[in-house]
């Protein structure tokens, strides 16, 4: 592990009234919601209910009606630059460029800190081998990030994400590719950097047990409005999974939060 990299420190995002469509379908309906500075939102909902969209919509990468506001400020105002060294996203399915090794990969993350075309500073050095280290893609370094497997390929998304030292982190689906400990792994890093450093974390998460274990607050969208909210013990209850997912589960509550065990 190398030197800890200067602290980010985390900044409120409230989101109002937030409405997406696409041609006349509509996907998201008046989603509001809001996190503080080191609060971990996951959005949680059955397939096709509008997750990944509210995240595009927020991050401004989709056309969308409604407001985003970073610490209060409008984030229509802010130049892309800007909004670039606020906010980090790692898509669901990210399209990862050809003939750049991982190590270059991740390095992109510190393109909004460093002036146009320059090279790498010692500090983009120093925050890019300290993300890579705790990611375990150290010995990925020079591998062509497209050769590298989905497991791996999701781990170097997030590096770069981290990279990009945000001081909002949305992130869609962070462990669907990864194995069980490599998930926590990945959990436990953004559970430290927010704990330490105030980040607020904004995931998808489809695992509800994961959810309910690193989130303090759930937004359950169903048909793109929210339907529920609240903390991971409130929303993680039998009747809602039965009625918004038409799934069997016991809900078991443990010392992390809630446990969801599908029943047969
Ligand atoms: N580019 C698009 N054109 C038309 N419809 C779209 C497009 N992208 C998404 N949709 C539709 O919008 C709705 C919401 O999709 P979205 O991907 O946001 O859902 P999700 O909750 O992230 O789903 P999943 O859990 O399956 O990843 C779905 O009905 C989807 O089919």
């Amino acid at each position: 592990m190398t030197g800890q990299p200067p602290p980010v420190h985390g900044a409120r995002v409230e989101v109002v009234g937030l409405g997406a469509s696409y041609g006349r379908t509509r996907v998201l309906d008046s989603v509001r919601f809001t996190v503080g500075p080191g609060g971990w939102l996951a959005v949680i909902g059955p397939n096709g209910s509008g997750k990944s969209t509210l995240l595009r919509s927020v991050l401004g990468l989709q056309r969308h009606e409604g407001q985003v506001r970073i610490d209060g400020v409008p984030t229509t105002g802010l130049p892309r630059r800007e909004r670039a060294r606020l906010l980090a996203y790692a898509p669901q399915l990210p399209v990862l460029p050809e003939g750049i090794s991982t190590l270059e990969y991740v390095t992109l993350g510190r393109t909004p800190h460093r002036p146009l075309l320059a090279a790498p500073r010692r500090v983009d050095r120093e925050v890019v081998a300290d993300v890579m280290a705790r990611l375990e893609l150290e010995s990925l370094a020079d591998r062509l990030v497209v050769t590298l497997s989905g497991g791996e390929q999701q781990r170097a998304v997030l590096a770069r994400a981290l990279a990009q030292r945000p001081r909002v982190l949305f992130l869609d689906e962070p462990t669907a590719a990864l194995d069980l400990g490599h998930a926590q792994q990945v959990l436990d890093l953004l559970d430290g950097l927010r704990r330490q450093d105030g980040l607020t974390v904004v995931t998808t998460l489809h695992d509800l047990t994961l959810a309910g274990q690193y989130a303090d607050r759930l937004t359950l969208l169903a048909g793109g409005r929210v339907v529920a909210e609240g903390t991971p013990a409130q929303v993680l209850t039998p009747e809602i999974l039965s009625v918004h997912y038409g799934a069997r589960a016991h809900v078991v509550s443990g010392p992390d939060g809630p446990a969801v065990l599908p029943v047969r």
